[in-house]
Formats: C-alpha cells, structure tokens, sequence
C-alpha cells in the first residue's frame, strides 16, 4: 500500500502554541522561547491503522477574528487543526471565528477538524473549560482534545485524529472508527 500524503493546516490565535505543538510532534523538543510564526511547513511520516502516510502540517501565523482568512488555507488542505490555549478566552473565541471562515471557504458544510485546547499543563490559568469546549466541538462533529506541547501530553493524538477524519470524510471509516477500510 503506498503512503497517502495529506496536508493539514495548524490554524488558531497568537501565542496559543501552534509551533510548539508541531516541533514537538515532529522533533520532539518544546522550546519556552517565543518566536512568532510567519509561515513553516513540516513533514512527518506516520502509521495510522496500518496505512503510511506522508503528514504536511503548515504551521501558519497567529490570526485574530478580524484577520482576513488566507486563501491558500482553503486550497489544498485535508484537513484542520485549530488550536486555542485553555488560559485565553480570546483564543477560543478566535478559533470559532476561523472554523466559520472555513465552512465559508470551502463552501462545506463539516470539514475535517481537531479542536486542540493546548497549555493544558497551566492548571491555575485556565480559563475555558473542557465542557465549553466539547459543546462546541460537538456542534461542528469535530474531535476535541486538551493537549500540554510542554509536557508532550495528547500532542500526537492530534495528529492521528486528524488523520482519521480526513479518512472519515473521504467515506473511508464509520463513525466510530470501527470497520475502518484503508
Ligand atoms: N506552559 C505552556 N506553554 C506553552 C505550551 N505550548 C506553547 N507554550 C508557550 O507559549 C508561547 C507561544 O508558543 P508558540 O508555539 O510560539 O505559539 P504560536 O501559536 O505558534 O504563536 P504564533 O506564531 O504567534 O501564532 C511560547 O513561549 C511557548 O513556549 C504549553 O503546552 N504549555
């Protein structure tokens, strides 16, 4: 079976951890210093259910709700991770606005979508709860997940569910990943 390549975009409000989360998937490292992204591309090879596959992420800028959505997100993509941090109401309300923009792009209805609350390990900062949070994802039938690219906690989970819902969206799984055909 040859690797399928899929391209992801790493999508969310500045700051939230979007770098981190990919260095540490695709190097294994977290860096505390903070550089802010323009744009970066990384690839990784990775095995999901017995299927290769040959992972794009685009690592883009930080936006902000009134941030005109770059076109070439919509182009080209499978799939979406929008990342907010648990500590910044603002972030969670900015990866709402960016999930709208898409739908509006693509002209779709769902589109395959992890929603990442990242700084998961910063306990007495939070601000947006997990329940918040899953009402959401539910409302968009995206999968959610709370994540820590500090403590390297559910930081591969990420990718691996997008992965799965870009198949599920190609009509090659059920729901619930069972009678999974690659
Ligand atoms: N405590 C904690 N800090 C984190 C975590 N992830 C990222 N950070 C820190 O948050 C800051 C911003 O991280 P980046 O990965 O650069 O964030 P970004 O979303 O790529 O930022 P932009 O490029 O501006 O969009 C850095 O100082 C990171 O070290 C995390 O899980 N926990």
């Amino acid at each position: 079976m040859p690797p399928k390549n899929r391209k992801v975009a790493v999508m969310g409000y500045r700051s939230v951890g979007k770098s981190s989360l990919c260095i540490q998937f695709v190097d294994g490292q977290f860096v505390d210093s903070y550089d802010p992204t323009i744009e970066n591309t990384f690839t990784k090879k990775l095995k999901v259910r017995g299927q290769e596959y040959g992972l794009e992420l685009v690592d883009t800028a930080g936006q902000d709700e009134y941030s005109i959505f770059p076109a070439q997100y919509s182009m080209d993509i499978h799939g979406y991770v929008l990342v907010y941090s648990i500590t910044s109401e603002k972030s969670f309300e900015v990866a709402q606005v960016i999930y709208d923009k898409i739908l509006d792009m693509m002209g779709k209805v769902t589109v395959p979508v992890v929603l990442v609350g990242n700084k998961n390990d910063l306990h007495m900062e939070r601000v947006v709860s997990t329940d918040q949070a899953r009402k959401v994802a539910d409302t968009w039938k995206a999968v959610f997940l709370e994540t820590s690219a500090k403590q390297h906690e559910a930081v591969s989970d990420i990718f691996t569910r997008v992965i799965l819902e870009i198949e599920k969206a190609d009509g090659n799984s059920s729901p619930e990943g069972k009678c999974f055909i690659s």
